[in-house]
């Protein structure tokens, strides 16, 4: 494999657009987080609310009905968005126009909801993120790869990546199954690990930040939510991806010192985006 292109501060600081004093929440993008299902909540309360606390301007979420209450309570600056189903999405359809779309987190893999995912990815043109449960039920339908969006951005944990490329004996295999998989259906692959590294059909990347105080539940939620609320934002899906991963790394290595890696939790990625983001405002 090529060399990875090392995503340092310098790589992000020309990347990063500086918010503009006259905009307003209608320009700073509208995003739809498509997530949830009985027990598993949580996964849509922390990507809605990351992908907010990331700049987006509006954000819906689109959940199973037993969701309601939990995110208007949860997530009173959110939009909700109810399926009529209770505990399971059957159904992704919306009267609204988001510029960004994320799918996956506490989704589940019930049939119906495997089936509403891929009849959405047949006709869906509204850029994407895939994560968790999305992933799952596309491995388990492996057919439907080429009706994705070209540069939908894909998030597997390294479960998730076996799930949808097969096995691999070594590093060297894994690096080009995946980098094969990005080239063959125009991909944005995020591999997420210690380190992550961002592959695209141009280029491999490698984070610099975090550490593994992020090895705790929700955590790969709350970077959905991040590179959603970017995308929505306007930036290229490369652009959403290496800014992303590098901005949630961050709040880990910021926050380490004063957390330690037992008491970070998902809750404190959330609150140090804020802080991630004025450390690269101090750079420009
Ligand atoms: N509060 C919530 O509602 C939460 C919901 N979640 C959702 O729960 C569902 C299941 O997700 P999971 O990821 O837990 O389940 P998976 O079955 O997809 O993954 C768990 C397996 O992957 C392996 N794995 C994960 N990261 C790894 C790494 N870095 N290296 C090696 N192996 C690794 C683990 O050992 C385990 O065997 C998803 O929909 C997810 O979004 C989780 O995000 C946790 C929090
Ligand atoms: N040891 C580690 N060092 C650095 N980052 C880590 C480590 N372990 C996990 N992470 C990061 O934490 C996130 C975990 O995502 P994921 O496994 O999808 O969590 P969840 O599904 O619980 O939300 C990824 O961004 C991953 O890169
Ligand atoms: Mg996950």
């Amino acid at each position: 494999m090529k060399q990875a292109v090392v995503l340092d501060k310098a790589e992000i600081v020309k990347r990063y657009k500086p918010i503009d004093p006259q905009t307003h929440k209608g320009m700073q993008g509208h995003a739809l987080i498509i997530a949830g299902s009985y027990g598993k909540m949580g996964a849509a309360v922390l990507a809605s609310k990351s992908c907010l606390k990331t700049g987006c301007g509006l954000v819906t979420a689109l959940v199973p009905k037993c969701g309601y209450e939990i995110l208007q309570i949860a997530n009173p600056e959110v939009m909700t968005l109810t399926d009529k189903k209770e505990q399971y999405l059957s159904d992704i359809k919306m009267a609204i126009k988001p510029q960004a779309i994320a799918i996956g987190p506490g989704l589940g893999q019930h049939i119906v909801t495997q089936k509403a995912v891929l009849d959405f990815l047949k006709t869906n043109r509204i850029p994407l993120v895939l994560d968790a449960d999305a992933l799952n039920i596309l491995a388990c339908n492996k057919a439907w790869f080429s009706v994705l969006l070209p540069k939908t951005i894909l998030t597997p944990h390294p479960k998730e990546l076996e799930r949808l490329l097969g096995e691999w004996h070594t590093e060297e295999e894994k690096f080009q199954k995946t980098r094969a998989f990005v080239c063959q259906y125009d991909l944005i692959v995020v591999m997420k690990g210690a380190p992550t590294y961002i592959f695209t059909p141009d280029a491999v990347y490698v984070n610099t930040t975090g550490n593994a105080a992020l090895a705790t539940a929700g955590s790969g939620d709350v970077l959905t939510g991040m590179l959603t609320s970017l995308l929505a934002q306007g930036y290229s899906a490369t652009d959403a991806a290496l800014l992303g991963v590098y901005l949630h790394g961050l709040t880990a290595t910021i926050a380490l010192p004063k957390t330690g890696y037992q008491s970070f939790t998902a809750t404190t990625i959330l609150k140090n985006i804020g802080k991630a983001f004025l450390s690269l405002e101090n750079q420009l």
